[in-house]
């Protein structure tokens, strides 16, 4: 049974979608932008925008009784693929903290992003 996930740890949505799915033995987060979700304020700053990305994709994940550890495959979206070794460095910062291996990963450049951000990271996560 696919259930919908929800918490107010991590924005919510500005559309016609959910924060994620969870299917049982697998769960889907939407791509998250970083919008704090408890001032609703993004900052301006690469670094910081990729951690508040890296934190949404966790707290729906966690939402799920899953953990960072578990999540298999990421996709980044970019605004500037200048931006990759900045977003690298916030993204295996992120793992490295919570001992979890690095998963698979997509990172792609696209020409705009919702509410004009730098950054929407999506996670597959397994529960095993
Ligand atoms: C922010 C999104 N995930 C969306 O608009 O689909």
């Amino acid at each position: 049974m696919t259930q919908v996930l929800h918490t107010e740890q991590a924005p919510a949505a500005i559309g016609p979608y959910v924060q994620g799915v969870d299917l049982g033995n697998m769960v889907l987060t939407s791509g998250q932008i970083p919008v704090n979700p408890q001032t609703g304020e993004v900052s301006d700053d690469i670094a910081e925008q990729a951690r508040q990305s890296l934190e949404n994709v966790k707290a729906v994940v966690e939402s799920s009784g899953l953990k960072v550890a578990d999540i298999v495959k990421m996709t980044v979206f970019v605004k500037d693929l200048n931006d990759f070794g900045t977003v690298n460095e916030v993204y295996g910062q992120f793992f490295d903290e919570h001992n979890a291996p690095y998963p698979a990963r997509s990172c792609v450049e696209v020409a705009r992003l919702p509410k004009d951000v730098k950054i929407e990271i999506e996670a597959i996560a397994v529960r095993k």
